[in-house]
């Protein structure tokens, strides 16, 4: 096995912001990873970082001590071949959504090393949030590598697998249901006059929202009292987002995409 302390699969969005925050954090040199994709455009964003590269996913297997799956989790079947040759020395690390350790070391067909984390986009400007978990065949201080890869772009909860999916609901799709409230927002602002300065307006309010509710102690709940007066113009709001019931949409959202994580695992 030859240098690489980090081999890549699937060069993509979310291998890149990794590889990004660990070599800026220091974690990894760039010298220290390869990374694999069919796409000679993905390989060339990771050439230019100094990133090792390759279209050989059994090249990456061969020559890394841990290796990453980041590719969909549709595509672990066809290359579940190219990672036969993982040896009993070599952690796997995987961020696919769905997939749990056992049944990943099943495609593969033997035992191996998994360390499982559900990340998210934020990590791409080191505000992430990963839940990490372990494989049954894991050994102490397996997840160390992965916990200080994400530690470089944000913060890591350990939790059980049996709450991996949830996680993955909750913090790795999560992104997504805020941009999906600023879209709402943006359209909400030219629906009431506002041009220009609607993107503004609504980026800016998000942005110093999430900052006052991380930096703040008190729950989300007394930040959302503090600004609603009553009988004033946030209540006039609030009322209709209860009257539409947007809080049970929410939780619906969170138990369809939990759902839909159990299906692409099984
Ligand atoms: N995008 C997100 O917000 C999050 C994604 N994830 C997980 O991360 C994984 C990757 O997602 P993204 O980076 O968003 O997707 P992406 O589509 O940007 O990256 C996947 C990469 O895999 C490559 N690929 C396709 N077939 C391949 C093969 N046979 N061998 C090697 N590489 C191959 C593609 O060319 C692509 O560059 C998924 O499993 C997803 O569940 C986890 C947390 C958050
Ligand atoms: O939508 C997905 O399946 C992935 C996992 C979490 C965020 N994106």
């Amino acid at each position: 096995m030859s240098g690489y302390r980090l081999g890549l699969i699937g060069a993509g969005n979310m291998a890149e912001a990794i590889a990004r925050s660990a070599v800026e954090a220091g974690v990894l040199e760039a010298g220290q990873i390869v990374a694999s994709d069919p796409s000679a455009e993905r390989l060339s964003v990771f050439e230019a970082m100094g990133v090792a590269v390759t279209q050989e996913n059994r090249r990456v297997v061969g020559e890394s001590e841990q290796v990453m799956l980041a590719i969909k989790p549709q595509v672990l079947e066809a290359i579940a071949g190219d990672l036969s040759g993982l040896s009993s020395d070599q952690v796997l690390i995987s961020i696919m959504a769905g997939l749990g350790t056992a049944k990943i070391a099943a495609v593969i067909g033997k035992p191996v090393r998994v360390v499982r984390v559900m990340p998210n986009t934020p990590v791409m400007v080191g505000k992430g949030m990963a839940g990490v978990c372990v494989g049954a065949d894991t050994q102490a201080g397996d997840e160390d590598l992965a916990v200080r890869l994400f530690e470089s772009g944000g913060e890591v909860v350990r939790v059980d697998e049996s709450l991996m999916d949830a996680v993955t609901a909750v913090s790795g799709s999560g992104p997504a249901y805020l941009f999906y409230l600023a879209e709402a927002m943006i359209e909400a602002a030219g629906a009431v006059g506002i041009d220009a300065d609607a993107e503004r307006l609504v980026r800016q309010t998000i942005y110093g929202s999430a900052e006052l509710l991380v930096r703040s102690d008190e729950s989300a709940g007394e930040l959302r009292r503090r600004v609603t007066s009553p009988g004033g113009t946030t209540a006039a709001a609030i009322e209709r987002l209860e009257a539409s019931e947007v809080r049970a949409a929410v939780v619906r959202a969170i138990q369809a995409a939990r759902d839909r994580g159990r299906e692409l695992g099984a």
